[in-house]
């Protein structure tokens, strides 16, 4: 069994591709089939976690993760725990291995209740209601039986998925199951890794069910590790000199949101970019930060014809305004690599003519849109992008031949020949504004210094999160994180990252 912090880049599957490996699995003959390893890797987990909790609740759905539940049940029976099952479905319809299951219940001496019986205490439940085959929202039965245990606030192992999460999407059908700790089996599905999965999940673990991840298709999809990230970072050669390490030019700085175009060029200086532009278009923009006196503020139209620039960032605080329309037409025309962000985005969003220039371009464009953004992109509803991230990430990414973050809580790095990350770094402290800016400022920092634009974009994304959890681990979050202090702290990671110092 692994933790997530534990996995080597781990293969992602959506539902439909899980059921087509189970079913390929099925017909290899196996001393065990998988339900039974999956029930005794639930039974040997809950033994590990609550040796000294005797008495548990095991609930058990009308499909194969009931059959889970009923497996584990058993064993959890032999090794003298005290075990309530309840299954409320009609067991002439369990699937044959579920049915099987039941009945080697029942031969154990187990019995079955149809409500949850009042009065017990239980140390612990086990969710076995529903895994990966839920396609639509609960009805009021389980509605009752989810919110039920929701209530006991009590410690819940859910098998393969909280009952209730939809796998592929990480939203609830209604509502879902609250675990404190998550057993998924034979592969990592979206829904735990992002939108509400990681709040409904708890703790994830991953049982591969005795099988190789080699032996496992290829997949498009993949969980973002820090062993991935990093393995483009290397030391700098003790001759290199600022030119070396490439400029980075951030346009942006509107009236009022001159502070975005400063984080960005900030984020962009302390991750390494050899020099950093600012073009501000605030009609009294500052002739310098003082707190950053390295950055070099000018122009916007200024920004464009510098010679010598790596990349371009656009967007942080651009504003709507004609002059930003045009300055943004300037940067897209540009053949620099190119981080678009915010109002840039916006402004995409509704010039169809920018959008066709964006995609006719021949130099990476990264777009980071949060989903409000992503939602302007698609002409569809912020709820509509969260419903199905992965796939409107990848819709966006084709359509405007871009790299695409499509931001918050498991952000999805999507890309054009359809393979996509979930990001597992990052917590509710990086809710604060500014935090997106610090990002494009940190892809276009690597780009600068020659990372090819995918590793750049995931090994910020990677790092813009990472350096956030330090920050909450270390007490200074999540209530009250800044942008100011993530940059910092990514500077330090990263650091450590490369030269393996503990800064
Ligand atoms: N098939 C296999 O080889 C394996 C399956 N495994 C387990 O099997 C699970 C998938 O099993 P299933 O495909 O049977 O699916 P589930 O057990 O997730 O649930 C499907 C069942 O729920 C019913 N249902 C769906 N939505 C409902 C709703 N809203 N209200 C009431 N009933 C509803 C369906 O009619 C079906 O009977 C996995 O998540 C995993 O836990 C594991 O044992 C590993 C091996
Ligand atoms: N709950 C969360 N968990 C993980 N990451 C988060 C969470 N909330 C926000 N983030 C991250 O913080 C950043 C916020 O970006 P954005 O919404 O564009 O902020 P702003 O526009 O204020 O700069 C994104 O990288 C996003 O993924
Ligand atoms: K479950």
């Amino acid at each position: 069994m692994n933790t997530l912090s534990s996995l080597l880049p781990s293969p992602i599957y959506r539902a439909q591709e899980i059921k087509l490996i189970e079913e390929t699995l099925a017909k290899q003959p196996t001393p065990l089939g998988l339900m039974e390893k999956a029930g005794l890797a639930a039974a040997e987990f809950g033994l590990e976690l609550f040796i000294d909790k005797p008495v548990v609740l095991i609930l058990v759905g009308p499909g194969n993760n009931g059959g889970d539940a009923l497996v584990a049940a058993r064993y959890l029976k032999s090794w003298f725990y005290q075990v309530t099952v309840v299954f409320t479905g009609n067991a002439e319809k369990l699937p044959p291995d579920a049915a099987k299951s039941l009945q080697s219940w029942k031969d154990a001496g187990g019995t079955i209740h149809d409500s949850i019986p009042d009065n017990v205490q239980w140390d612990w439940v086990v969710d076995g209601l529903f895994g990966i085959g839920l396609a639509r929202d609960l009805d009021k039965r389980y509605l009752d039986l989810v919110k039920r245990v929701n209530q006991m606030q009590l410690p819940v192992l859910a098998l393969d998925i909280p009952s209730g999460l939809d796998s592929d999407s990480g939203q609830p059908f209604r509502a879902a199951i609250r675990a404190t700790h998550t057993l998924t089996f034979l592969a990592l599905k979206p829904g735990l890794l992002t939108a509400y999965g990681p709040d409904y999940c708890g703790e994830i673990h991953l049982d591969q069910l005795g099988i190789e991840p080699e032996t496992l298709p290829p997949s498009k999809g993949n969980l973002l590790t820090q062993k991935q990230v990093i393995s483009a970072l290397k030391p700098r050669p003790l001759n290199s000199h600022k030119g070396m390490l490439g400029s980075v030019g951030i346009l942006g700085g509107a009236n009022t949101m001159t502070g975005a175009a400063l984080l960005a060029g900030r984020a962009a200086l302390k991750c390494g970019a050899g020099l950093v532009y600012i073009g501000m278009l605030a009609d009294s923009a500052p002739a310098v930060d003082i707190q950053q006196p390295e950055l070099m503020l000018c122009a916007p139209e200024q920004l464009l014809e510098i010679e010598g620039i790596s990349c371009l960032v656009a967007g942080p605080g651009l504003g709507q305004s004609d002059r930003a329309l045009a300055l943004l037409q300037n940067a897209i025309s540009s053949d620099l690599p190119l981080i678009l962000d915010a109002d840039a985005l916006n402004l995409i969003a509704v010039h169809p003519d920018l959008a066709s220039q964006l995609q006719n371009r021949k130099s990476a464009s990264i777009l980071t849109p949060h989903p409000a953004e992503a939602g302007r992109l698609l002409g569809c509803s912020n709820h509509e992008i969260q419903q199905d991230r992965i796939g409107s990430a990848l819709v966006i990414a084709s359509r405007q031949n871009s790299i695409v973050v499509l931001k918050g809580a498991g952000s999805i790095c999507a890309f054009t020949d359809e393979t996509w990350y979930i990001n597992p770094t990052g917590n509710p402290g990086l809710s604060s504004a500014g935090m997106g800016d610090v990002l494009s400022g940190m892809i276009g920092a690597l780009i600068a210094q020659k990372l090819k634009p995918k590793q750049a974009t995931l090994l910020s994304v990677y790092l813009h999160g990472a350096a956030a959890d330090k920050l909450v681990s270390r007490g200074f979050g999540p209530i009250g994180l800044t942008a100011s202090e993530v940059i910092d702290e990514a500077k330090h990671l990263l650091n450590n990252w490369v030269y393996g110092k503990n800064s």
